[in-house]
C-alpha cells in the first residue's frame, strides 16, 4: 500500500493520547450495573467517537435503561468527576507529539469530547503536553461541529482551522475508534488507527495504516520527519 505525503497532523483524543476509555467503561458499566444492565465491548464499539448526546440516547435505547438521555449525562458526570483527573498518557503519544512540535508539523486536537470533559482529563496533570497543540476543537460544545464521528465534520472543520488551511489529502489523522476512522476517511484523509486490541480485524479494514501503539509509528512513511536514532 502506498501511503502519500502529508504536511498537516490531527489527533483524536480519547483512547488515542488518554488512556480514558477503560475510564469510560468503568463509569457506564456503574452507571448501568444499577439497573442489572451489561455495558459489552460490543456496544462500546458502536458509540465511541460520537458526541455526548449522541452517546447517552444510543446508551438508554440499546440498553432499555428506565432512565432519559439527559439522567444518563447527569450520572456520567458524577462518574467522570472521580475518575477521569486521574487519566494516564497511551504508549508514545507524548513522543510523538513532541517530535511533530519540535519539527515544526502543525497538529490539530479534533476530540468528540466536551470542552468541560477536556478539562476534568488534562487539567490535572497534561496541561503542558496539551499547550502543543493551538489548534483544539472540542465536538460535543463546537456549534461548527454539526454531526458526530462518523461523519466528517470534526476533521473537516479541524483542518480549517490551521491558519494555512490545507487540504483534506494533506492532513493525515491518528485515531483508535472505528467510527473515527470513518470519520477521517469520509473527509479525505488518510488514518492512522491504533486500534483497542478487541476490536474485529474486519473492522479496522478501513484505516490507512493499522499500528498496535504509537511508539511504532514511523513519520517518514507519511513525508514527515523521521525519529532520530
Ligand atoms: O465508552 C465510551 N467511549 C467513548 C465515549 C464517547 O466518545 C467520545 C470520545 O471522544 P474522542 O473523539 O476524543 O475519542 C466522547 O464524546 C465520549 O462521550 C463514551 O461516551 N463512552
Ligand atoms: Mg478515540
Amino acid at each position: 500500500m502506498a501511503f502519500r505525503p502529508v504536511t498537516h497532523v490531527l489527533f483524536d483524543m480519547d483512547g488515542l493520547i488518554l488512556n480514558t476509555e477503560d475510564l469510560y467503561t468503568v463509569a457506564f458499566q456503574n452507571i448501568v450495573s444499577q439497573y442489572g444492565k451489561n455495558y459489552t465491548f460490543d456496544l462500546k464499539l458502536k458509540l465511541m467517537g460520537l458526541q455526548t448526546h449522541e452517546t447517552a440516547d444510543m446508551v438508554v435505547s440499546a440498553l432499555n435503561l428506565p432512565i432519559t438521555s439527559e439522567q444518563f449525562i447527569e450520572e456520567s458526570k458524577k462518574q467522570f468527576d472521580v475518575l477521569f483527573p486521574d487519566t494516564k498518557l497511551m504508549p508514545g503519544a507524548k513522543r510523538l507529539i513532541e517530535h511533530f512540535h519540535n519539527n515544526n508539523i502543525p497538529i490539530g486536537l479534533a476530540t468528540s469530547s466536551s470542552k468541560e470533559s477536556y478539562d476534568l482529563k488534562v487539567n490535572k496533570h497534561h496541561t503542558e503536553l496539551f499547550s502543543l497543540f493551538p489548534n483544539k476543537t472540542f465536538g460535543s460544545s463546537d456549534p461548527e461541529v454539526k454531526n458526530g464521528k462518523p461523519q466528517p465534520d470534526i476533521f473537516l472543520v479541524s483542518a480549517k482551522r490551521f491558519p494555512d488551511n490545507p487540504k483534506p489529502e494533506q492532513c493525515l489523522v491518528f485515531e483508535d475508534a472505528v467510527n473515527g476512522v470513518l470519520a477521517a476517511k469520509a473527509a479525505g484523509m488518510q488514518v492512522v488507527m491504533v486500534p483497542d486490541p478487541r476490536v474485529p480485524k474486519n473492522l479496522t479494514a478501513d484505516a490507512t495504516l493499522v499500528i498496535d501503539t504509537l511508539v511504532d509509528f514511523k513519520p517518514e512513511l507519511f513525508g514527515l520527519p523521521p525519529f532520530k536514532p
